[in-house]
């Protein structure tokens, strides 16, 4: 069942931003995530300083590469297997129905980017996950232009996470977060939805379009991911405790904020990593650029005492090194 409203909440996080923000801002800010990482997981954040004509040269950048770049380009970044030319198994562009979702393809092409190896003398073959940034040639100001974004997009990052262990009232583990992500092995997607074809559009093929996912249900796999998407309404839908879906419409200017696997594994559960799918039924393509905030690939993420005692005393999850996670779910990602 959908739910008509949307109803997530707004987080205004510049007082975690800078050095000097006020108490009473800061306490306003963590009394408000902490009900949301509680209750649904997902929030609209504003005060990021993110400023609105950067994410709409993100998002036209990521229009145009998927609308207007020649598929012959595209294909000169695939995603490859480890081991095969430049591949990593994770980087680079995937096709329509590449990316599965639970066994079933989803209708979207994509291109992620990772954390930049530090070894600069590393050369192909390389391990999964552990190769090269495939940046598209056109358009041609998309590398700079992203780059940067992936700079600032890691100052929102580090803040959000800044605000949650405070909001944890963690005490003397305060920074937990910040010192775990530090080297994060951050991801960012730019995903390009066609509609799902539909009676209405005229371009349905075998009469049957319930089983269409534009992305299918999932979690996301680390600490935050931070989302600006296009003006799409009904897409992006979240999963609320009553079981019902949630639409996460776009708000002008707001990133949209969810935590993931790794912070329900920290607070033992506390915080759930909120189940969410995209399924895109308009009329025009829709395109959006997740940025996934990770912990260090190495970081080891177990749950921290504090949030065991508040949920009953008992470890619910073992400890994992974040690295190791990543590669399992990377791994059943694709065909
Ligand atoms: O495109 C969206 O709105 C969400 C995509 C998403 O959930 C993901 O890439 O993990
Ligand atoms: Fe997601």
């Amino acid at each position: 069942m959908l739910s008509t409203h949307t109803s997530l909440p707004v987080i205004d996080i510049s007082s975690f931003l800078s050095q000097d923000g006020s108490f009473t801002s800061r306490a306003e800010c963590t009394s408000k995530l902490s009900s949301a990482c509680r209750d649904v997981g997902f929030f609209y954040l504003i005060g990021h300083s993110i400023t609105p004509s950067t994410i709409e040269r993100v998002l036209s950048l990521a229009r145009k590469f998927f609308l207007e770049t020649p598929d012959s380009e595209k294909l000169e970044i695939s995603r490859k297997e480890p081991g095969d030319d430049y591949g990593d198994g994770a980087r680079g562009y995937q096709r329509l129905g590449e990316n599965v979702t639970m066994g079933k393809a989803d209708l979207h092409e994509a291109v992620d980017f990772y954390r930049d190896e530090d070894r600069l003398e590393v050369r192909p073959p390389y391990e999964l996950l552990h190769g090269r940034n495939l940046w598209p040639r056109t358009p041609p100001e998309l590398e700079e232009n992203l780059k940067d974004y992936v700079e600032q997009m890691k100052l929102v990052g580090t803040a959000v996470v800044r605000a949650m262990g405070a909001a944890l009232d963690l005490g003397e583990d305060e920074d937990v977060f910040v010192k775990a992500t530090r080297q994060s092995f951050w991801v960012m997607r730019m995903i390009g939805y066609p509609p799902i074809p539909n009676p209405s559009n005229g371009l349905l093929s075998n009469g049957n379009t319930d089983e269409n996912q534009s992305c299918g249900t999932h979690t996301d796999y680390g600490c935050v991911t931070l989302l600006v998407a296009d003006d799409t309404k009904e897409a992006l839908q979240v999963r609320a405790k009553d079981g019902t879906w949630i639409n996460a419409d776009p708000i002008p200017g707001a990133i949209v904020v969810n935590i993931g696997d790794m912070m329900e594994r920290w607070t033992n559960g506390l915080w759930k990593s909120t189940e969410h799918r995209v399924i895109h039924r308009g009329e025009r393509f829709r395109v959006s650029v997740p940025f996934f905030f990770e912990p260090d690939w190495n970081a080891s993420v177990a749950p921290l005492q504090k949030c065991v005692k508040e949920t009953g005393g008992k470890s619910e999850y073992g400890g994992i090194r974040y690295g190791d996670h990543l590669t399992a779910k990377v791994r059943g990602n694709f065909y």
